[in-house]
């Protein structure tokens, strides 16, 4: 199945009279960190402009004043949440034991989640419906974790197929990114999105990815409690937004990852208008 624009514009939540920014849907970020807090940045940014009640940021000081140097509608520290979005501007390698509780926490909440980056390997960790985005890398280095080797070359092969083994192993969505994205479901059912610009090849674009996601799915949260299939459908359209932003953003030349994030409402202006 090929994810199409229409089918994008279906998933966006729009306000009505009724709305607020709690009912909006809140997004709780556990994202960046002293080694990577651009990665903070780019996703908050991302959410914000995605559309969502507001984010709640959980993040080292020096993170929470870059964010909040460049987005002040950021709230800071602990609250309610419908969503969250974990591990991106993350190393699981570096993580300390207050970041491991703090993560922990928020997988037991039974909130859906994303998970990216340096939260990929918490995947089957996760209470409530979970959804991650692995790039070519990183899904290897997530299948050796179940004893399933393979490598970089072998996936970039054939993406459907081991995005679905990562989704049937770890009991989860997998979004895994690459000139060619795919969404797998632990159902079994892949949606294959069309080509993205090329020039997306560059350093933060995956943060600005898992941030539109992340504000989907908190914009979305009744729905995926409900039903967990839904999640697939938002990983789709997450890409969607971040494929068509970045054709806006490039117009044929060099982008960077916040011209992404930053051309978020005008692609979401034209979906809704097609
Ligand atoms: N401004 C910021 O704060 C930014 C922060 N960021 C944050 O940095 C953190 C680390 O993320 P990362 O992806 O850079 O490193 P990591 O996954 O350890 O890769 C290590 C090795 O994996 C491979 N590899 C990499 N990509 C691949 C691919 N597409 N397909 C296949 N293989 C691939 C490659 O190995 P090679 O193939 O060269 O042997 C590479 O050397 C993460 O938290 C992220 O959020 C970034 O988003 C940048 C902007
Ligand atoms: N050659 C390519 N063509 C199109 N899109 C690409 C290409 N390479 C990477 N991308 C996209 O760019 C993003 C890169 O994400 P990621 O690898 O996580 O980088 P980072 O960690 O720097 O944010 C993904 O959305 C991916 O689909």
């Amino acid at each position: 199945m090929l994810w199409t624009e229409a089918d994008t514009a279906a998933r966006i939540a729009v306000p009505d009279a009724f709305a607020d920014k709690h009912r909006r849907g809140v997004l709780g970020a556990i994202v960046g960190s002293e080694r990577y807090p651009g990665a903070a940045v780019l996703g908050v940014e991302a959410a914000h402009r995605t559309g969502l009640g507001m984010v709640r940021l959980i993040a080292p000081r020096r993170v929470e004043d870059l964010v909040l140097a460049r987005r002040p509608e950021v709230v800071t520290g602990d609250g309610r949440v419908e969503a969250w979005l974990v591990g991106s501007g993350q190393d699981a390698r570096l993580r300390s034991p207050s970041l491991a509780a703090t993560l922990h926490a928020a997988l037991g909440s039974g909130a859906p989640i994303v998970l990216d980056a340096g939260a990929l390997d918490l995947a089957a960790q996760a209470a409530g419906a979970a959804v991650v985005t692995p790039h070519h890398g990183e899904l290897v280095r997530m299948l050796a974790h179940v004893g399933i080797e393979t490598h970089a070359d072998a996936v970039r092969g054939a993406p459907a197929e081991w995005a679905g083994r990562a989704a049937e192993s770890f009991d989860a969505v997998v979004l895994l990114k690459g000139a060619e994205s795919v969404v797998a479901a632990p159902d079994g059912s892949v949606i294959r999105l069309p080509p993205a610009t090329h020039w997306l090849a560059t350093a933060g674009s995956g943060d600005v990815l898992a941030g539109i996601l992340g504000a989907l799915v908190a914009t979305h949260a009744g729905e995926v409690h409900a039903d967990a299939a839904r999640l697939a459908e938002l990983a789709a359209s997450a890409a969607v937004v971040h494929s068509l932003a970045a054709a806006r953003a490039s117009g044929g030349g060099p982008l960077v990852a916040l011209d992404v994030a930053e051309a978020v409402p005008a692609t979401i202006a034209a979906l809704l208008a097609a």
